[in-house]
């Protein structure tokens, strides 16, 4: 067949031999992914399988859709029948026929981490522990890293071994946690993630015949990213091959970097063992990258210990040098990103979609995105939310902005209770439906909560107040790093990110610091005139305003490394090389950690194919300070004979082009200050059209008002009077009004015209 032209002899040799155990282990770019396609396209149409019969295992849902669409270039149609997805989605839909047979309902549910979250804090506060020592956050990850290894909750308890590295690290309760945990998801008949592989296993260990069943239907079983599997995967994996013995593996150990997660890379080795009759196949030409890029990327693997030998080559042209580029600041790294992007894609007639920028840690990306933002370029963010989407970084600009702008309703809701201060959702909604009822500011009936609420939810509320009152003080006499500092301390926000130390809450904590450093460069700059927090939060506005009407379907790609992995771009730029940040600080106990750090600088390097940056920042804000930062020790470990010092400079000292007139967003949209485009009318039921006040209207002295009279509202309309209740400051009255029903407002804040 012609398509088999278009592989290597290795290639073609890994492609043909479908029956018995196959594993190859290749370097970055070699073909690995387009081995498996090939495959199956091999698989059905030379040797006649049918689609139903092959399963293909991938790591990330966008890996499976693009081999998917590979698939379906080369097979066609009939390709879309063979099993294809990633771990989780492929045995969730095993177990939506099979769950009954281990006690589960066929439609159990799916927990996402935050529902698991939740109930591990139910079960926290019901074992009367405390959630300071107990974190959700914590102890889920805990649990998740003992299912991974195929630990019950038994096993965590009686285990010697386990107990000790556990119990010691988090606390004794934790098994009793476990457990709990297991069996009120098994009640509500729901799974966590790691359980979806957790019970597969155990669906194949106790009921052979479901077993067998699958074992016949998947006569071919194949494995991407075979390296950062972890035991859970691995052992569903084995099993379901053990009968035809028709297992396919590609990976790359030089790839492996999900260590922390308990992908562990002796599966690898131990496949060898497993099959002692197995086929390796090496793949060692690279078909991706420049040769230049090549040579780079095995002069950095070369400095790893662990590592099998590969010879990784290319018969492609040299190309171009990498391109260090050496910026003074993190903006001005973000500036010279964007405009040579801005360049490159003019001059070369590149798309969008042609380039990639790459960051070790989620935090970063907010200085690039600021720079792509000026320069109008459309990017996406992969594998998670753009900068200011996030939570906790919108958590924190609504306490700003509630403290610039007390009528902010949406900025209200967020930060009432959260930290948790005991206001709950009937109190608030009280509040607001008092602001609207009574045509009072959210910030009046805020100060006053005692006439609207009862107990203990308005002293909370007093508390509340007094916090925003103090934060508006700090406002109005500080510059706004200082009084964006103290709000993130006192409103309690830094400290519950603060504890919990986690990997994501790790991230979360920077993100709240990314977001305080780019207030301090705010205020730092001597172009900004205005150095309040209310100036620094219409600068954001203005610069996330024109999100909403953008096309996506063209755009730079920004991700994490970890989310590049198996993905190629025509030019690469890998950001913010630095000492503390790449190799990360957090991950630098150990050699091994070092090497997995230099193994995700391999990754991150061979995403390129023709054209590779790496870029560093000599001064950074980090934490409220401009820090000098060193270069990354890796940029020493690239062979000098693929690098060059770049002469690029940031779009600021360009003449022209780059200025700020291509701020997006003109400012008429600008509505003074973000957040006041809610207004709290929002909230009204939207089929009910609100009275227009009389033009003569002017709200009377109610003192006297009796039953019986007549008045008017600004909003309600014509009302009549039906009784009044509770004398002194908490005086009521209740209205029957013409379109609205009876409602009781507090004569000391309503708005009433009395009409005789
Ligand atoms: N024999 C070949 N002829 C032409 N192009 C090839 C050949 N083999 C692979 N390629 C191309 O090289 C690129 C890299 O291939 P592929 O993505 O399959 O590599 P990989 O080994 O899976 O890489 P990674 O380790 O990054 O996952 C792809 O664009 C692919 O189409
Ligand atoms: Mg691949």
């Amino acid at each position: 067949m012609d398509y088999l032209d278009s592989l290597n002899p290795e290639q073609r040799m890994a492609v043909e031999h479908t029956d018995g155990p196959v594993m190859i282990i290749a370097g970055a770019g070699s073909g690995k992914t387009r081995v498996l396609t090939y495959r199956i396209a091999h698989l059905i149409y030379e040797k006649g399988v049918d689609a139903f019969n092959i399963l293909s295992l991938t790591f990330t849902n966008k890996a499976a859709a693009e081999m998917r669409h590979r698939i379906e270039t080369l097979a066609g149609l009939e390709a879309r029948n063979t099993w294809m997805g990633t771990f989780h989605s492929v045995f969730a839909k095993i177990l939506r026929v099979e769950a009954p047979k281990i006690g589960y309902p066929s439609n159990f549910t799916i927990y996402d981490s935050d529902d698991s979250k939740s109930l591990i804090r139910s079960i926290v506060k019901e074992m009367r522990l405390d959630d300071k020592v107990y974190k959700a956050n914590a102890v889920l990850s805990r649990i998740s890293g003992a299912k991974n290894r195929l630990i019950t909750w038994k096993v965590y308890q009686d285990d010697p071994f386990v107990k000790a590295d556990d119990e010691a690290a988090m606390k004794p309760k934790m098994g009793e946690i476990y457990q709990r945990y297991q069996d009120r998801l098994f009640k509500a008949g729901a799974m966590d993630f790691d359980d979806l592989l957790f019970n597969t296993n155990i669906l194949f260990r106790d009921h052979l015949d479901v077993l067998n069943k699958y074992q016949q239907r998947f006569r071919y079983v194949m494995v991407d990213e075979f390296q950062d599997t972890n035991l859970s995967q691995y052992l569903i994996t084995k099993k379901l091959a053990a009968v035809h013995q028709n297992i396919c593996v590609v990976g790359d150990d030089a790839q492996s970097i999900y260590a922390f997660r308990g992908a562990d890379i002796q599966n690898i080795l131990n496949f060898e063992k497993d099959y002692p009759d197995l086929f390796v196949v090496k793949l060692e030409q690279n078909y991706r990258s420049t040769k230049t890029i090549v040579d780079a990327a095995n002069s950095i693997i070369d400095k790893n210990k662990a590592q099998l030998k590969k010879n990784v080559w290319t018969s492609n042209g040299d190309g171009d040098l990498i391109e260090l580029v050496k910026a003074s600041t993190d903006s001005e790294e973000g500036r010279i990103v964007a405009s040579t992007i801005f360049e490159e894609r003019n001059t070369k007639k590149l798309n969008n979609s042609d380039f990639a920028i790459l960051y070790r840690t989620n935090s970063q990306s907010r200085a690039i995105e600021e720079a792509l933002r000026k320069l109008n370029l459309t990017y996406k963010i992969v594998g998670g939310l753009s900068f200011y989407q996030r939570k906790e970084i919108k958590d924190l600009m609504a306490y700003m902005r509630f403290t610039v702008n007390p009528v902010d309703e949406e900025a209200f809701k967020r930060i009432v209770n959260y930290p948790k201060r005991g206001i709950g959702d009937t109190s608030v909604d009280k509040i607001l439906v008092a602001a609207f009822d009574h045509d009072m500011q959210l910030w009046e009936v805020v100060q006053n909560a005692h006439s609207f609420i009862g107990g203990r939810a308005a002293s909370q509320l007093d508390d509340f107040a007094t916090m925003i009152k103090a934060f508006k003080i700090e406002v109005e006499r500080k510059d706004a790093f200082e009084a964006a500092s103290s709000i993130a301390k006192q409103s309690g926000l830094l400290r519950e990110l603060y504890e919990d130390k986690t990997i994501e809450g790790l991230n979360r904590y920077e993100n709240v610091q990314e977001l305080l450093n780019a207030i301090k460069e705010y205020v730092d700059n001597e172009e900004n005139e205005d150095k309040s927090l209310g100036a620094f939060l219409q600068e954001i506005a203005l610069l996330t305003d024109n999100d909403r009407d953008k096309d996506t379907t063209d755009a730079i790609t920004l991700m994490t490394i970890h989310s590049s992995k198996g993905l190629e771009f025509k030019q690469v730029f890998v950001v913010g090389m630095e000492e503390d940040l790449f190799p990360s600080q957090m991950m630098m106990q150990s050699r091994e950690d070092l090497e997995e750090e230099r193994r995700l600088f391999y990754v991150a390097t061979t995403r390129a194919m023709d054209k590779l940056y790496f870029t560093y920042a000599l001064t950074r804000y980090r934490y409220g300070r401009l820090l000098n930062c060193e270069p990354s020790r890796f940029l020493e470990e690239v062979s000098p004979d693929c690098i060059k010092v770049s002469k690029k400079v940031s779009s600021k000292e360009m003449p022209g082009a780059f200025r700020r007139e291509g701020l997006p967003g003109s400012s008429e949209s600008a509505s003074g200050y973000i957040g006041i485009k809610k207004k709290p009318e929002s909230r009204m039921p939207t089929a009910m059209k609100l009275h227009t006040p009389s033009p003569d209207f002017k709200p009377s002295n109610t003192n006297n008002l009796q039953a019986e009279q007549l008045v008017e509202h600004p909003k309600f309309g014509f009302g009549k009077v039906q009784k009044i209740e509770t004398e002194g400051i908490n005086r009521k009255a209740s209205i029957q009004f013409e379109h609205f029903g009876e409602k009781t407002l507090l004569l000391s804040f309503a708005k009433l015209r009395i009409i005789d």
